[in-house]
């Protein structure tokens, strides 16, 4: 028996099946609890294409959605997408022993504070996905590139756990930051993802060059991401000028890319617009901040979702 600490995946798609193998590969107990692929991932385990190698495997227990737990896990890592009226406290509860550890690796801002609510006593680690992934199949994920995971304690600091996690993942073979302010690191990530995941559902699925190369496309980016910034900043995380030109030029120097959110559209799956982008519309809202361009992003896409039925 492996005295590495014992995890436990919820919402094992592309994110928590990659996080789930590298984990595996530093020699935790790696179970998941899946909903549809449940069948898939019973019968024939994960399988995993990667730059890093094959790391497909067999999780150490498969569960259901609606199984009774027969576990307390060290560390419950949960990534589901977050959606409105997924309920991620009341997924965990089952799942969650006195000394779980919860950890999120899921996209968004501020969506840490109904778990913590939920769960005061368990530590909470917050961390960011900085990685190309996607299922293709059930029980089936093609890691196409990166894969650096930013991690801290919520709502702020780095503990004992923190760095226990991180050197697992480490041991796996990934590259981790740890940061004191995972928050602003949140707010640092969104700087990106706000702009560029709307968007591209707005344009149908395009990707980072389509949206970059278009006549405006470019300055609209830099206009919303300095909405971002001016919301950041209105909330304690000021952020100097550069990072807009960074960003930009960061992505160009990446291959054309579809972001998660745009493979979720394009796949008639729900979009995590509201963690992405209705989130800082409200807070900026809170702060009396106009955000022109970010606001008629989103309005748009809730046009979009009624007409489509689902919203
Ligand atoms: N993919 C990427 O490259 C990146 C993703 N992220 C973020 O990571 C997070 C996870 O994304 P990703 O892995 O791509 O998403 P996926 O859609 O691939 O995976 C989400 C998983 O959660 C499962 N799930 C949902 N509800 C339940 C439930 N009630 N019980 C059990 N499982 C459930 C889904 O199952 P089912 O099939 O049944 O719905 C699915 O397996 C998101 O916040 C995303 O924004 C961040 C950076 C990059
Ligand atoms: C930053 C990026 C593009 C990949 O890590 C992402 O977060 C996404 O696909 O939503």
């Amino acid at each position: 028996m492996s005295n590495k600490p014992s995890i436990l995946i919820v919402g094992a798609g592309a994110i928590g099946s990659f996080y789930g193998a590298i984990l595996k590969k530093a020699g935790c107990s790696v179970s998941t609890v899946l909903r549809s692929e449940y069948d898939a991932v019973k019968a024939n385990g994960i399988k995993i294409s990667s730059p890093l190698g094959d790391l497909s495997y067999r999780p150490d227990q498969v569960y259901r959605d609606d199984d009774t737990p027969t576990e307390e896990p060290d560390y419950l890592i949960l990534c589901v997408k977050v959606l409105p009226g997924v309920d991620r406290a009341a997924l965990v509860k089952p799942w969650m022993g006195r000394n779980t550890r919860l950890v999120l690796i899921e996209n968004g801002l501020d969506i840490e504070r109904e778990l913590a609510d939920a769960y005061p006593d368990n530590p909470i680690i917050s961390c960011l996905a900085f990685i190309a992934a996607s299922r293709t199949e059930p029980g089936v994920v093609e890691h196409k590139a990166y894969g650096k995971l930013v991690m801290g304690r919520y709502p702020e600091g780095i503990d004992d756990n923190c760095r226990e996690l991180s050197q697992l993942f480490i041991d796996g073979g990934i590259n981790i930051d740890l940061t004191e302010q995972v928050v602003a690191e949140r707010w640092r990530k969104c700087l990106w993802n706000t702009p560029f995941n709307p968007l591209s559902v707005i344009a149908n699925g395009a990707d980072t060059r389509t949206i970059l190369d278009t006549d405006g496309g470019e300055e609209l980016i830099r206009a919303m991401i300095r909405e971002v910034m001016d919301v950041a900043a209105a909330e304690g995380y000021p952020m100097e000028e550069k990072v807009i030109e960074q960003n930009i030029a960061g992505t160009r120097k990446m291959p054309p890319y579809k972001n998660s959110m745009a493979l979720d559209y394009l796949n008639g799956r729900p979009i995590e617009r509201d963690a992405v982008l209705g989130n800082v519309v409200a807070i900026a809202k809170r702060h009396g901040i106009p955000l022109p361009h970010l606001n008629t992003v989103l309005v748009t896409l809730k046009m979009r979702a009624t007409l489509e039925g689902r919203d």
